[in-house]
């Protein structure tokens, strides 16, 4: 389970009203700033207390200021430690002045430093206000230090990485600890960025819960806790657990919705039906047991289908081929509960206005889409080329235009609301990323939609129950090991719930 802290990221520039806050409230603000490097200098001293020199990188704002209080703790406990400034310290001002002010130590230019095996890096050059691209004089150090591979203990942020979107501005050190302070920062879960921090620690510096919130906006890192999946009581009758419906293409390709229902099965949907055209019945038959068959001759059986009420939720996309057909059978799907995925999303790109159209009058949204890079470019170019916005935030933009919730994919999935809400899922093994692993998360999506929750947590969940499922079917799995592997998951989930001192 997630408390809110855990799951909180905030960004850079919350993260600086925060601090304004605290001190308007009469916090000390050089207090923060103490309590941040003497945390800095406990973790180094507890990480490497063999090291034989800490370097300590100072850049000219506050992150500096941290590595300044570093520096002097580090030597107060014995430990040999230079420090190395980007900029004249002359140039120092408010508390990072203060904390430069405090340190007896010298300071010698980052060009003098020659990185040196033995050496561990305390990089509080550049945190939450690196603004541009690092100076060439950075990248070189960062170059130097990444061919010598030091340890490198990043303060707040490995210098270099962008805290909002995750990218890096020129060079970062790729860092094997991370210090942050209060929370985690979108920066630290979205990729390439959580590559280059290692373990983040995050420590509590004594800013106030109650101002932390107050300038908290509505991005998290997706984690149980943040939403709660449905009462799977097997006792429950299957009913009363939804209908799902998925699509299929043809005949050659009915693989990818019997992945879909397969998962949508395992993730609790209480039936789940194959929609397929009479050539490709046939295929399916020979593959499905649990799963039903609805032959679709032609479009009034489809439409006397689809307007069942019992159909609680569909899948349209994985292997169903693009064009009209797609578009027609959408437009019949209006407002209903939906996941589309692959050819159903790329089916709409001359005239994405037309899809969002036919979701517009929804209060909450219904439609869910799972958009991989390309395929958010086909719906969404403008957002896509927009060089300046991260994931999070081109996410949230498409899912505003759409009115729908986007699960933009990726090692670093996001999942965005209408209303702004955003999560960042950190727990998908590289081994997710194979043939057919997207029709499974279409499934289970569809599948906790069919059970009534909410298409924000629905998508939010699945995501994180197929990130679940890949690490338990764990190396070389194929997306036929996800079903079963999710269905462990829940299992698992269940048993947890049941005796929460596990
Ligand atoms: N929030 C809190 O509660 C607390 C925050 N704390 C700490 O404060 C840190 C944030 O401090 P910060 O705002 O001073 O930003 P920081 O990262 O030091 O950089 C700004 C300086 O760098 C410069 N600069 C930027 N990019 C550059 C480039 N590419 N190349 C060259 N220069 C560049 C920029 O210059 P300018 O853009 O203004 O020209 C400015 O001088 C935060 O990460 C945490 O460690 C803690 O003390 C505890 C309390
Ligand atoms: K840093």
């Amino acid at each position: 389970m997630a408390d809110a802290f855990t799951t909180l990221l905030l960004t850079p520039e919350e993260m600086g009203r925060a601090d304004k806050a605290a001190a308007l409230s009469g916090i000390d603000s050089y207090g923060l700033m103490e309590r941040a490097g003497q945390a800095v200098a406990a973790a180094a001293l507890r990480l490497y207390p063999e090291a034989k020199r800490f370097v300590v990188l100072c850049g000219p704002g506050n992150n500096g200021g941290d590595g300044y209080v570093a520096a002097r703790a580090l030597a107060q406990a014995g430990a040999e430690t230079t420090i190395h400034a980007l900029a004249d310290t002359a140039g120092l001002k408010g508390d990072a002045a203060e904390a430069h002010r405090r340190c007896a130590l010298p300071v010698a230019p980052l060009s003098a430093w020659r990185p040196a095996v033995g050496d561990v890096v305390i990089d509080a050059v550049f945190g939450a206000g690196l603004a541009r691209d690092v100076p060439p004089d950075l990248a070189r150090v960062i170059r130097e230090v990444g061919e010598r591979e030091l340890p490198v203990v990043a303060v707040d942020l490995p210098s270099g990485l962008d805290g909002l979107t995750g990218q890096i501005r020129g060079a970062a050190f790729m860092a094997s600890h991370t210090v942050t302070f209060m929370t985690a920062k979108p920066g630290h879960a979205l990729l390439p960025g959580r590559q280059l921090c290692g373990p983040v620690e995050i420590f509590d510096i004594g800013i106030p819960h109650r101002i932390v919130n107050s300038v908290a906006g509505r991005l998290r890192v997706n984690r149980p806790g943040l939403w709660t999946l449905p009462d799977t009581d097997a006792s429950s009758h299957k009913f009363r657990r939804g209908h799902l419906a998925v699509f299929a293409g043809g005949p050659s390709a009915t693989g990818a919705a019997r992945l879909s229902a397969s998962a949508g099965l395992r993730a609790g949907a209480g039936l789940v039906t194959v929609g397929a055209t009479p050539e490709a019945v046939p295929a399916l038959a020979a593959h499905l047991t649990a799963v039903m068959i609805r032959e679709i001759g032609d479009p009034h059986v489809l439409a006397d289908w689809i307007a069942d009420p019992r159909l609680t939720a569909f899948v349209l996309g994985p292997g169903f081929g693009t064009g009209k057909r797609a578009r027609d059978y959408v437009e019949l799907l209006a407002g209903r509960p939906l996941v589309l995925d692959a050819d159903g999303i790329t089916s709409f790109r001359d005239n994405p206005d037309q899809l969002f159209s036919l979701y517009e009058d929804a209060s909450l949204p219904t439609l869910v889409m799972t958009p991989h890079e390309g395929e958010f470019a086909r719906l969404f170019p403008d957002i896509a080329g927009d060089a300046e916005a991260g994931k999070v935030e081109k996410a949230c933009r498409a899912a505003a235009r759409a009115r729908a919730v986007i699960v933009y994919k990726g090692a670093d999935t996001v999942i965005a609301a209408p209303d702004g809400r955003a999560f960042i899922n950190d727990n998908a093994p590289p081994d997710l990323a194979t043939a057919g692993s997207g029709d499974v998360l279409a499934g289970i999506i569809g599948g906790l939609l069919a059970q009534g929750m909410p298409a924000f947590e629905a998508a939010a969940a699945g995501v994180w129950l197929h990130g679940e499922a890949g690490k338990r079917a764990g190396a070389a799995l194929t997306a036929e090991d996800l079903p079963e592997a999710l269905h462990h998951v829940l299992r698992q989930m269940a048993v947890r719930e049941e005796q929460p001192s596990l």
